[in-house]
């Protein structure tokens, strides 16, 4: 039968990866008429974009989650498929921890989200400079910028200490990388974070920083109801039984003809193109037969993912709110690094959600599950009082210790790889062509990237099969 080994599955196109970047692909293409199957290695549609089960039946988010203005890719997408939002928590103060002190701040000051930690004027004077450098790049393209060979002969870390002076400002520069790369600033290319600035926005309003860390007016203002895993469910039961599940795609072979094989654990595919739609890295667990160009296969040794884990737990009420608290904190210590409140829009339970980043989820990694409780639960009672020692459930996700994703939020770069194979990182090669959210102009690293690159990656391919 079609499908067996032996006898490939013959489609337009075979996407490799179910989750946003992949499902969006497939779904223009369908709409465009075209015989599509996407091929996904999990038990579940989604990827990075995952819906957890606490004990008490409560679905929460163990990956993605919130999404804000200049969005319009993944707006545009839940609303087409009936999903609502609703705005994330942010009444009162936040919390911020840091020298063994605890503060509470308000952010609708001059400030916004930014601490007022003493070096703010410092963190300000840098991030307009920032902020200028980020405006000469273009989104998705950075290695076109006059400057990029100086911004990316250098990681972060280097420039924020050549251009700051207070342990506050470069305390806050760092907290800023980690809570939005999950990576330490000595980690990744001064480019690749201007990038990272200018792509948060769209066509009509470029990027800028406030719109990446803000939760009012930025990315973290709306969460989605029912929680962001909707999304790519519902997209996946609209393409139907063209979604294959626990279909992990081991080889793609290119023979110079006009299909390509792709071979995965369950069945055999042949297209006249394929589009694998995952982070770089990624693509590394495929064998390319024959192997990749030089400098794809360069890149995709070169394009770490962060570390991350999210930490989870539900209580009564959400107690921190009757205490003036918003619910989000930054913290120099403990196991968690970041905090939102994540219940549920009715406000019927408490979920506090804490981010466990870069050097934190590598601590966590091998510990017992009690040990890891205990660790973010310490955590969340330092940032919110006792009564968070004793929820009645928790999750949690470590993305590094996940085959499917090796780790999260997005893929990252370190000095020298935007300039020299940043090229790659788009460009089709033979018969395959490349989607995820790495690949994307606006909003690479978010949901919204991932679909605007599945949309780019289908209209590459629509016209040619
Ligand atoms: C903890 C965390 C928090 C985040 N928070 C946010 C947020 O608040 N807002 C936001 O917008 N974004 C957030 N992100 C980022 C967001 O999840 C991603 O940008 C987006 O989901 C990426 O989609 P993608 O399709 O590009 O890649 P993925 O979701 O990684 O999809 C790739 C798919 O390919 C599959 N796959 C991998 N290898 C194979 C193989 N060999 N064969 C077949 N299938 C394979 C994977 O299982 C996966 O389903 C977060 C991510 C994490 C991890």
């Amino acid at each position: 039968a079609p499908g067996d080994p032996g006898e490939p599955l013959e489609v337009d196109v075979c996407v490799v990866g179910g989750g946003l970047s992949g499902l969006t692909a497939a779904r223009d293409l369908v709409a465009a008429g075209k015989s599509v199957v996407v091929l996904e290695g999990r038990d579940r549609a989604g990827g990075r974009v995952y819906g957890m089960t606490l004990g008490d039946g409560t679905v929460t988010e163990g990956g993605a989650e919130f999404i804000g203005p200049t969005q319009d890719r993944i707006a545009a997408l839940a609303q087409s498929l009936g999903v609502q939002t609703f705005p994330t928590y942010n009444t009162g103060k936040n919390v911020y921890y840091r020298s063994n002190k605890r503060s509470t701040y308000a952010t609708d000051g001059l400030l916004g989200a930014v601490p007022p930690d003493w070096g703010v004027v410092d963190l300000e004077l840098a991030m307009t400079t920032l902020s200028g450098m980020a405006a000469t790049i273009t989104p998705g393209r950075p290695w076109t910028a006059a400057k990029a060979e100086e911004w990316d002969s250098q990681t972060f870390h280097t420039w924020s200490r050549l251009n700051t002076v207070s342990a506050g400002a470069r305390f806050l520069f760092d907290a800023f990388i980690s809570s939005t790369l999950s990576v330490r600033s000595k980690e990744v290319s001064l480019l690749y974070v201007l990038n990272y600035i200018a792509s948060a926005g769209n066509a009509a309003n470029a990027g800028n920083i406030d719109r990446l860390i803000n939760t009012a007016g930025g990315g973290q203002e709306l969460r989605i109801t029912g929680g962001s895993q909707e999304i790519p469910l519902r997209l996946a039961a609209q393409l139907g039984d063209r979604v294959k599940l626990n279909t992990r795609v081991r080889r793609i072979t290119l023979d110079g003809g006009p299909r390509a094989l792709v071979e995965s654990d369950a069945l055999q595919v042949s297209a006249k193109r394929v589009i694998v739609a995952m982070s770089p890295q990624q693509t590394a667990s495929i064998e390319f037969r024959p192997g990749l160009p030089a400098s794809r296969a360069q890149l995709i040794q070169r394009f770490p993912m962060g570390s991350v884990a999210k930490f989870v737990a539900v209580y009564p009420t959400p107690f921190w709110r009757a205490d003036g608290l918003t619910g989000q904190a930054v913290a120099d210590s403990g196991a968690i690094d970041a905090t939102f409140d994540n219940s549920p829009a009715d406000g019927s339970r408490g979920l506090l959600m804490g981010f466990v980043n870069q050097t934190n989820m590598r601590r966590l990694h091998g510990k017992s599950d009690a040990e890891i409780a205990t660790a973010c639960l310490a955590s969340f009672v330092k940032l919110f009082g006792a009564q968070a020692a004793a929820p009645s459930h928790y999750a949690y996700h470590l993305w590094d210790a996940d085959p499917f994703s090796g780790g999260g939020p997005t893929g990252i770069a370190a000095p020298g790889v935007l300039t020299e194979f940043g090229e790659a990182l788009r460009a089709p090669h033979a018969l395959i062509h490349w989607a995820g959210t790495e690949t994307a102009d606006f909003w690479t690293g978010y949901m919204d990237g991932a679909v605007r690159s599945g949309e780019r990656a289908a209209s590459e391919v629509v016209a040619l099969v």
